[in-house]
């Protein structure tokens, strides 16, 4: 997973699993010197951690075959059909070859994984649930005193972040001295992975204004938290949304996070 923050010079972060294979974590941010996109290309592909060089993985969409229950109402009778597929995307930087065939259904992970899954959902949601609680209460405060940036709700998220990824995966961080300071405008571009990258970024505890499909903020808990941090909404397929959301930002510059998928 890579992050590159644009500002004066640019760098790529970088966020890689420390000692297995399934998930990834923060782990290294490798300062390139270069200019605009080309220049930002150049440092993809010539980067030892790059996708390009790795053939990391954009796993296409396999479609997994899923049951659902279905009630036969005439025959009063419980019926099983196999209505729906499901789609299950694996992502992975570190998981084979970059192929379709590296996609593995969910079916297919073994028990040790899929209990781990339910344990991070769980461990996340009760947390947002607490922390809520607190970004409630301070957000008239944010709004009084710290309108922009809103430190205060960035550290709330950084608790989150950090209390739902701990215990799962150790962070490694490095190079955050390359990382521009708080009141440098910047522009992190990640070519997310998976959402692991909104979880490890935000320990870094900057206030970044992530930008984010509108469609998220209708989560609950973690929607009502994106919408009091600032997180900028985005119509994916209206371009005058997404000029619109840009140029609000306040003039004293900020610092953006964007996630693509690649
Ligand atoms: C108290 C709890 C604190 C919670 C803090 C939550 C802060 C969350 C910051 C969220 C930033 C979300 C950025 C989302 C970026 C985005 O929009 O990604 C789109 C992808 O998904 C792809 O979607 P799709 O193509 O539809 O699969």
């Amino acid at each position: 997973m890579e992050v590159a923050a644009a500002y004066p010079s640019l760098s790529l972060l970088h966020l890689r699993s420390r000692k297995s294979s399934t998930h990834s974590s923060l782990s290294r941010l490798c300062p390139y010197k270069g200019l605009g996109c080309s220049a930002y290309n150049q440092a993809v592909l010539r980067n030892p951690y790059s996708s390009a060089q790795n053939g990391f993985q954009c796993i296409t969409r396999k479609r997994v075959g899923f049951s659902w229950p279905n009630f036969d109402l005439k025959l009063n009778r419980r019926c099983y059909d196999i209505k729906f597929s499901r789609n299950v995307v694996v992502r992975s930087q570190l998981a084979g070859t970059g192929t379709p065939d590296a996609a593995y259904p969910l079916s297919e992970l073994k028990l040790g994984s899929k209990v781990r899954g339910i344990c991070f959902y769980a461990v996340t949601a009760v947390v947002a649930i607490f922390l809520i609680v607190l970004m409630l209460v301070g957000h008239p405060f944010v709004l009084l005193l710290d309108r922009y940036r809103r430190k205060f709700h960035h550290f709330i998220a950084k608790l989150w972040a950090t209390l739902t990824v701990s215990p799962f995966l150790k962070l490694e961080i490095e190079g955050l001295e390359n990382l521009p300071s708080s009141d440098t405008p910047a522009v992190y571009v990640s070519n997310h992975q998976s959402f692991l990258d909104i979880y490890t970024l935000l320990t870094l505890g900057k206030s970044f204004k992530f930008i984010s499909k509108t469609g998220i903020f209708l989560f609950p808990v973690i929607g009502w938290a994106m919408s009091m941090m600032g997180v900028i909404p985005l119509k994916r397929m209206d371009s005058r949304s997404q000029l619109a959301q840009v140029s609000a930002l306040h003039p004293l510059g900020f610092e953006i996070f964007i996630g693509f998928l690649v």
